[in-house]
């Protein structure tokens, strides 16, 4: 499968009248943190952060991924190099994330192989999550979000609180009643 990409940066997201930037109703700020490579985790990010009200910020790569990089059938592609390599951590573009602002923390990312890619692992270390709630949504091909949100668990399991999250892969709308209900408190 290749895959045609636009790893292009779009940041900032729609924001209800009298919040302030990424603060729900109900008080808690909310950063809805994504990394993207061909749209369907940004869309689905996008969805969460209108509903939550949240800063919409994207993990974005210093090299973008091209369409040979995500070339999942070569061994070679940088893809499938990454992801053999448990300790890879492909470098951030830039560290302007500003976790510390904020309570709530939305993870969203595309499922690759089983996993999240490791590019989330390295924002997950770049910044200071001690004390926040994480929840992590995904998007993918079919393969459900589990397996990625155990490793997620796992790796950084100290100090946070870590929602079940959520695959969405069904629309927008459904990212959007998601979302709210986490931020309502009803639903991880
Ligand atoms: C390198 C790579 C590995 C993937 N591995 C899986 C997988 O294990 N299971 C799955 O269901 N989909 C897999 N997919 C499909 C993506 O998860 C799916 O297309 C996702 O929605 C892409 O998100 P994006 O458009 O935000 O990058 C993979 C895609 C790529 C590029």
């Amino acid at each position: 499968m290749m895959l045609a990409v636009s790893c292009t940066a779009r940041q900032g997201g729609p924001r209800p009248a009298g919040q302030t930037a990424g603060q729900t109703s109900g008080g808690n700020k909310v950063l809805v943190a994504y990394f993207s490579c061909t749209g369907t985790t940004e869309t689905a990010a996008k969805a969460v952060a209108e509903a939550t009200g949240g800063t919409l910020y994207r993990i974005r790569p210093a090299k973008e991924y091209t369409a040979a990089d995500l070339d999942w059938r070569d061994k070679s592609s940088r893809c499938s190099v990454e992801m053999a390599d448990p300790a890879s951590r492909p470098a951030l573009a830039d560290s302007s994330a500003a976790v510390g602002r904020y309570d709530v923390v939305f993870l969203g990312y595309p499922v690759w192989w089983n996993q999240c890619p490791r590019i989330v692992y390295t924002f997950m270390e770049a910044y200071d999550f001690d004390g926040k709630r994480v929840v992590p949504f995904a998007t993918s091909g079919g393969s459900t979000i589990a397996n990625s949100v155990g490793e997620l668990k796992r790796l950084y399991g100290q100090g946070i609180t870590w929602g079940d999250g959520r695959l969405l892969n069904s629309g927008a709308d459904d990212a959007r009643k998601w979302a709210a209900a986490v931020v309502a408190g009803g639903n991880q």
